[in-house]
């Protein structure tokens, strides 16, 4: 998928990307990191047609996105973002089924046996009776990444999944999509906050400022203290930790006369 160019304004707002170009390789982890408001959830949003450029153009496979139909674009990319739908008493295995309905016309006609992989992957199989209004934050999350799956993308765009999981099933969804990348290729695309896990499962990382891209590369190349700095505009410390390698720590403002230091 290829961005060239592309800019994006709101019908009578200011322009929230500028010229912005970008390429993703196929079967590569990408993460776009950046300040609140810089135009993260932007960029995921036009490389999934639910917004249209103001100008320039997305391309798939060398096609511009315009020229596939809605069902042909959900089965190359897929998007859990920060808001989902909500079904009121639907139950998991029908939310996860209605990601199937890109290669089906009704609901009630697929099989259970289709998503219970995308169930498994997504450790959802013990609750796939349940109502998904009966689960937390964090189980609910799961169930529209199962349903993004079960789309069977080549390029599967996550805004910010890691919100309300807690720290364990952090690091298992790191786990699953680098499972996903290893064994299918997919091509993935994540808003994350945390620049460290950024850093960690990534092969490239776009950095974003003002809706422009200001740095991209691999994690090496980026670890550059000035640029985060410059980036987040704040005191940023990159440390290393024997076994683990380097952190980027965020520090506040030095306190006058602090005890203990
Ligand atoms: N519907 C809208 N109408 C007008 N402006 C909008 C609309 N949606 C978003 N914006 C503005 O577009 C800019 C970019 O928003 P976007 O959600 O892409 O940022 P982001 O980098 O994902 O931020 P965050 O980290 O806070 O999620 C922000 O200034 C936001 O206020």
């Amino acid at each position: 998928m290829e961005l060239n160019q592309v800019s994006f304004h709101y019908p009578s707002h200011e322009t929230i990307l500028h010229a912005f170009s970008a390429r993703v390789a196929p079967g590569k982890i990408i993460s776009i990191i950046g300040p609140n408001g810089a135009g993260k959830s932007t960029i995921l949003k036009l490389m999934t047609r639910i917004l249209t450029p103001s100008s320039g153009i997305i391309t798939l496979g060398g096609q511009p996105l315009t020229a596939f139909s809605q069902k042909q674009l959900a089965q190359k990319v897929a998007i859990v973002s920060q808001q989902n739908p909500l079904y009121d008493e639907m139950k998991v295995i029908d939310v996860v089924k209605t990601g199937r309905l890109v290669y089906h016309n009704l609901l009630e006609t697929i099989p259970d046996r289709e998503v219970f992989k995308y169930l498994a992957l997504t450790n959802l199989t013990q609750l796939a009776q349940r109502p998904i209004t009966s689960l937390s934050g964090g189980q609910q999350q799961r169930v529209w990444l199962a349903a993004a799956l079960a789309q069977e993308p080549e390029y599967l765009l996550l805004d910010e999944p890691t919100t309300y999981l807690d720290i364990h099933y952090q690091q298992d969804l790191m786990m699953i999509l680098r499972q996903l990348h290893a064994d299918h290729s997919i091509s993935i695309i994540l808003v994350l906050h945390d620049i460290n896990q950024a850093f960690r499962i990534s092969d490239e990382l776009w950095m974003i400022k003002n809706g422009r891209l200001v740095a991209n590369g691999s994690p090496a190349s980026c670890y550059d203290q000035q640029l985060l700095a410059d980036v987040f505009e704040t005191n940023i410390q990159i440390i290393s930790i024997p076994g683990y390698g380097r952190y980027i720590v965020e520090l506040p403002p030095k306190e006058p006369n602090r005890r203990n230091d």
